[in-house]
């Protein structure tokens, strides 16, 4: 089953087209990630798949099936709420915050190791902590699929290595489709693993690790990295 299905999407910016006559689709109950060179139009064709590209033109056909919740880099967190308040942003904003949605908040808070940290300001937290809290809030929204766009990548490597298990563990049922500019987090994570090269952008065919994930660096990983770092090279 196909939980995003993109057909002969054309998109441009100022005349210069990023995509033409793109196809692609998403597995339901899987990670799927994509790589490619900067500025090749990663963020865009996310932004789009959740219908948030209002600047560009766009023709094709763009489906998906169920909800869509979404997890960057930049975790978007307001700084002066705290941590609960945060993972309960939608009950907040629309002052219906229940004692059941509080003790949903706790319980994914704590699923993310931050129950501790329930009543704190965000901008006392590390990095780290905020995307633990970003992941909570994502999982809070219930949603089918999970767009992540490098939401790992400005975290230090044992942090980042904590945070890819844990999502992981967390996001297990869903369709989660992760854009990343780094190989081996592509490799531990991705089921089918692609590459955007060009302009207009062209798919690789997809890489298909090995065994389960989370994966660990070995032999044949290593080899498919070294492939996927030789694509990328070719696409700068
Ligand atoms: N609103 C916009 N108006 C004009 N051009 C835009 C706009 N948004 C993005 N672009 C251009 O579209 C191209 C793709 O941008 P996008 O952010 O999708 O790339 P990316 O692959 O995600 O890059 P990175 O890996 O650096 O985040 C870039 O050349 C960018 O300058």
């Amino acid at each position: 089953m196909r939980a995003i299905d993109i057909r002969e999407l054309t998109l441009s910016f100022n005349g210069q087209n990023l995509f033409e006559d793109f196809n692609f689709s998403v597995p339901q109950s899987a990670w799927t990630v994509l790589l490619g060179a900067s500025g090749i139009g990663k963020s865009t064709l996310l932004r789009t798949i959740a219908g948030l590209e209002n600047e560009a033109k766009i023709q094709g056909e763009i489906r998906h099936q169920g909800k869509i919740a979404w997890l960057a880099q930049q975790d978007s967190l307001y700084p002066w709420l705290s941590v609960s308040d945060n993972v309960q942003l939608l009950q907040h904003l629309t002052r219906s915050k229940t004692a059941e949605s509080v003790e949903k908040a706790r319980y994914l808070l704590s699923a993310v190791k931050m129950d501790k940290h329930l009543h704190k300001p965000c901008y006392q937290l590390s990095g780290g902590q905020r995307q633990r809290v970003a992941l909570a809030r994502t999982l809070m929204q219930e949603a089918d699929i999970v767009l992540m766009d490098e939401p790992f990548s400005a975290l230090d490597m044992v942090t980042r290595l904590q945070l890819q298990d844990l999502a992981h563990q967390l996001l297990a049922e869903k369709t989660v489709l992760l854009i990343t500019h780094d190989p081996q987090e592509a490799l531990r994570l991705g089921e089918q693993i692609y590459v955007l090269r060009h302009q207009p952008a062209v798919l690789s065919a997809p890489i298909v690790p090995p065994g389960k994930a989370p994966r660990y660096p070995d032999q044949h990983l290593w080899t498919l990295q070294q492939q996927l770092i030789d694509q990328l090279t070719e696409a700068a």
